[in-house]
């Protein structure tokens, strides 16, 4: 007869306060499924966390290694910006981040994600900064039901409530709404809309932006699978990018988040766009699945 299996080891981590648990299986363990990540989750019966992040064997030439990403609903995403970063800051604590960014000659090392592979730099301040790809606004690939080419502003009616939203994906879905005051944002009521609408068939992280000034911004965001979370990498990344195509922010921005401050710069349309933050180990633990 086996044995009890043997406890699951994970470490938690928060980039911002959007926080995860990473889980290494590049030993071969086995991917967690939907119901673990929603065990995992739980904020009382588990560890609680907004994503699992898992870290995995490479998939690109010269990659320290690529990671994965599951909502607290236990759904996939291709993309999680702050997770990015706390796995950078975990491969490097794990030592196999050394070796790449010595070779790299500029420091950086790079990572995999479902997005795609991302350079990424240790910063003197203890955060990192991650090349985050360039912005896809075609609404094909965001995706997108019933647009066949980019709007500056959407407009969806859902039962009679008017919704105007910029759309852009970072790998993950997004719709970014321009508000006077995210404080008072109607996050809970306006965003499950949106999510459920058929303008996403993959439903969207949805984004709350406030401009303060052409070189800030503020920002809640309902995240897919989630709900309101204290922070959103790829979040910020897509609110710079909608903002920025309206002409409404400079190209070197700082992001305000109720968990804790971004900086998102975009130097072109042409280029990548780029995410500096914080990435922070609160413990190491054991699941005793
Ligand atoms: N909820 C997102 C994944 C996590 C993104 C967020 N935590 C980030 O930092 O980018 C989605 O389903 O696309």
């Amino acid at each position: 007869m086996a044995g009890p299996a043997a406890p699951l080891r994970f470490s938690k981590m928060h980039g911002a306060g959007n926080d995860f648990v990473v889980l290494d299986l590049r030993g071969g363990a086995p991917e967690p499924d939907a119901e673990l990540c929603r065990a995992l989750a739980d904020r009382h019966f588990g560890v609680g966390c907004d994503q699992i992040l898992t870290v995995e064997d490479p998939l690109s030439e010269g990659a320290v290694a690529s990671y994965r990403i599951w909502n607290a609903d236990g759904s996939g995403s291709q993309q999680c910006g702050n997770g990015a970063r706390c796995i950078a800051a975990w491969l490097v604590r794990d030592g196999a981040a050394a070796r790449a960014s010595a070779s790299a000659g500029d420091g950086s090392f790079a990572v995999d994600s479902p997005a795609g592979r991302h350079a990424v730099w240790a910063l003197g301040d203890g955060g990192y900064r991650i090349d985050m790809g360039r912005p896809d606004f075609e609404p094909a690939r965001i995706p997108m039901r019933g647009y066949t080419s980019y709007q500056d502003q959407y407009v969806v009616d859902i039962h009679d409530t008017v919704i105007g939203f910029g759309a852009v994906s970072m790998g993950n879905p997004h719709a970014v709404i321009e508000v006077d005051d995210v404080d008072a944002a109607p996050l809970d009521s306006i965003a499950p809309l949106l999510q459920s609408s058929n303008a996403f068939p993959e439903s969207a992280n949805v984004g709350f932006a406030q401009v303060i000034a052409r070189d800030r911004i503020r920002l809640r965001v309902y995240e897919r699978g989630v709900g309101e979370t204290l922070a959103c990498g790829s979040g910020a990344c897509a609110a710079v990018a909608v903002l920025i195509r309206r002409g409404l922010i400079d190209r070197d921005v700082a992001v305000r988040l109720p968990g804790g401050e971004l900086r998102i710069a975009w130097p072109d349309d042409a280029a990548t766009l780029s995410m500096a933050g914080p990435a922070a180990f609160v413990f190491e633990g054991e699941w005793n699945r």
